[in-house]
C-alpha cells in the first residue's frame, strides 16, 4: 500500500503523458476545408451548451499547435494523446481528403516527435462529421465502412511516425449521451436507438482494427471509460442494481471486443430494445488488441431505485470528497478495477489514457503561478493506485493526465477546468498550473518521489 516516503519505481518504459481531444482545444472548426461535425452543430443549436459557448475557438490550438508543442516539452511530457478531427481529413466523412487537414496532423505529429514526445492519435473523440450524420451515422450499419475509410487515410499519411493508435474514444459516452439521454451530440433520446448505435460503433472499431492490420505495423487498442460500482448496502436489490450498472457501463463494449459476446444482463435492461444481433457481427468486433486504454475519473456507490434508468442510481458519500462536476475522488477504485480488468480479460497492456479532475482553481497569482493542492493530491493518489494495481500484476503501461490544457468541456462548457495548463480565453495565455510543475517533477524522476 501507499507507505508515506515509499521510493515508487515504475516499469522501465513506462509512458508519461498528457490527454486533449480535437473538439475540445483546436478551435477552427472549418478553417482550411475542414466540414462541420455534429458539435459544431450541437453547439450552434441554442440550448445545447451551457453560457452559449461553443468550440469555435476554444483554446485555439488549431493556430497555435507549435507553441503547445513547445509547453509539453518545457513541462518535461514523454507522450501526447490527441484526437483527429474526422471532417478536416474527409470533409463529407468519406471520398475526397482534404490534403490541408492531413497536413496540420502531419506537422503536429513531426512536431511532437522531434520534441521527443510520442504521439498516441485517437482516430474518434465524439466529433463524427455532420455530412454522415445526415446519412445516419452510428444508426447506419455502413458506418463500418465509413469509419475503416477514415482510418486507412490516416494509416497510410501518419503510420510509422505514430506507432499508437486508438479507434474509440468512450463508445459508451457517445452512445448513453448522444442517443439515449440526449446531454451529448447528436442529442437522441431513444432506446431503441441506443443499442443500435453502441453495436455500430463497436463493429466500426473491430473494422478499423481490421483495416489497421492491413496497413499498419505498430500498436491500436480501444479506449474506455468504466468506473467501479459499489453496492450501498448488502441488500440483494442493491448487488443486482450493482450488476445492471457494471454490466452497462463497463462490460458493455470490453466483453464485445475481447470475448466477442456481450454481457447477459443487457438483453435484460433493454428488453425489448435490445435486438437480435448477427452472430458475424462479434467476428467482426473481437479484433484482437495491442492494449485497452483505460479512463479513470471515478466510482460509484450504487443502489436499487428505480427512479433511475437501469433501476440503479448513485448514492452521494457523506464523507466523500468531490470535484467540480460532482464526481467522488476515489482513487481505490483504480486499483479494484484494474484488478477486474485483469482477472476479467487477462494480461492485456493497459494505459490510463484519461485520469484528471476539474477543481475551482484560483486566478493566477501576481507572481505568475496557479495554486491547484486539490489537483496535486488527485494526481498523487492515483498514480499511487496505479502503482499498487502493477505491484499486484497488471501490465499497466503509461498514463496520460486529463488534460492539458483547460478546455471545453462538452454540453458542459468553458465552466470546469480539468487543465494542468490553465487557458485564458479571451487572451489565450496559457500558465501552467502548481499541478503541472509537479507533473513535470514527477516524470523527471519517473515517478520515484510520488
Ligand atoms: O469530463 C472530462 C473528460 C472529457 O473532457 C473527455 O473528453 C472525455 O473523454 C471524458 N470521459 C470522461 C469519463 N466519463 C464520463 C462520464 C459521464 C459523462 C461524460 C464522461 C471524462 N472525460
Amino acid at each position: 500500500m501507499n507507505e508515506p516516503g515509499k521510493d515508487f519505481q515504475f516499469p522501465q518504459g513506462f509512458l508519461w503523458g498528457a490527454a486533449t481531444a480535437a473538439h475540445q482545444i483546436e478551435g477552427s472548426p472549418l478553417a482550411d476545408g475542414a466540414g462541420p461535425s455534429i458539435w459544431t452543430r450541437f453547439a450552434h443549436t441554442p440550448g445545447m451548451i451551457l453560457n452559449g459557448d461553443t468550440g469555435d475557438v476554444a483554446c485555439d490550438h488549431y493556430r497555435r499547435w507549435q507553441d503547445d508543442v513547445a509547453l509539453m516539452r518545457e513541462l518535461g511530457l514523454k507522450a501526447y494523446r490527441f484526437s483527429v478531427s474526422w471532417s478536416r481529413i474527409l470533409p463529407e466523412g468519406t471520398g475526397r481528403v482534404n490534403q490541408a487537414g492531413l497536413d496540420f496532423y502531419s506537422r503536429l505529429v513531426d512536431a511532437l516527435l522531434e520534441n521527443g514526445i510520442e504521439p498516441l492519435l485517437t482516430l474518434y473523440h465524439w466529433d463524427l462529421p455532420a455530412a454522415l450524420d445526415d446519412r445516419g451515422g452510428w444508426l447506419n450499419r455502413d458506418s463500418a465502412d465509413w469509419f475503416a475509410e477514415y482510418g486507412s487515410v490516416l494509416y497510410r499519411a501518419l503510420d510509422g511516425r505514430v506507432k499508437k493508435w486508438v479507434t474509440l474514444n468512450e463508445p459508451w459516452v457517445v452512445t448513453d449521451g448522444g442517443y439515449l439521454h440526449g446531454a451529448l451530440a447528436p442529442g437522441h433520446r431513444s432506446r431503441y436507438e441506443a443499442p443500435i448505435a453502441s453495436h455500430n460503433l463497436m463493429r466500426a472499431h473491430g473494422a478499423a482494427v481490421q483495416a489497421y492490420r492491413a496497413e499498419g505495423a505498430h500498436e491500436i487498442g480501444l479506449v474506455v471509460n468504466i468506473e467501479p460500482k459499489y453496492p450501498a448496502s448488502d441488500s440483494a436489490a442493491d448487488a443486482a442494481a450493482v450488476d445492471r450498472a457494471h454490466a452497462y457501463m463497463n462490460e458493455q463494449y470490453l466483453h464485445p471486443a475481447l470475448l466477442g459476446r456481450y454481457p447477459d444482463r443487457l438483453r435484460e435492461i433493454f428488453g425489448d430494445a435490445w435486438p437480435q444481433w448477427p452472430d458475424a457481427d462479434f467476428d467482426l468486433i473481437r479484433q484482437p488488441l495491442d492494449f485497452v486504454g483505460i479512463n479513470y475519473y471515478t466510482r460509484s456507490v450504487t443502489r436499487a431505485d428505480d427512479s433511475y434508468p437501469l433501476n440503479a442510481g448513485a448514492v452521494r458519500q457523506p464523507l466523500g470528497t468531490y470535484s467540480e462536476t460532482g464526481w467522488e475522488v476515489f482513487p481505490q477504485g483504480l486499483t479494484d478495477l484494474l484488478l477486474w480488468f485483469k482477472n476479467t480479460y487477462g494480461d492485456i497492456p493497459v494505459y490510463i489514457t484519461e485520469n484528471g479532475a476539474a477543481f475551482f482553481d484560483p486566478p493566477v497569482a501576481e507572481e505568475g503561478r496557479i495554486r491547484d493542492p486539490l489537483r496535486i493530491d488527485y494526481l498523487r493518489k492515483h498514480l499511487r493506485a496505479i502503482h499498487d494495481a502493477i505491484e499486484a500484476g497488471v501490465d499497466v503501461r503509461g498514463y496520460m493526465v486529463w488534460s492539458l490544457l483547460d478546455n471545453l468541456e462538452w454540453s458542459l462548457g468553458y465552466s470546469k477546468r480539468f487543465g494542468i495548463v490553465h487557458v485564458n480565453y479571451d487572451s489565450q495565455q496559457r500558465t501552467p498550473k502548481d499541478s503541472a510543475l509537479w507533473y513535470g517533477r514527477m516524470i523527471a524522476s519517473h515517478g520515484r518521489h510520488l
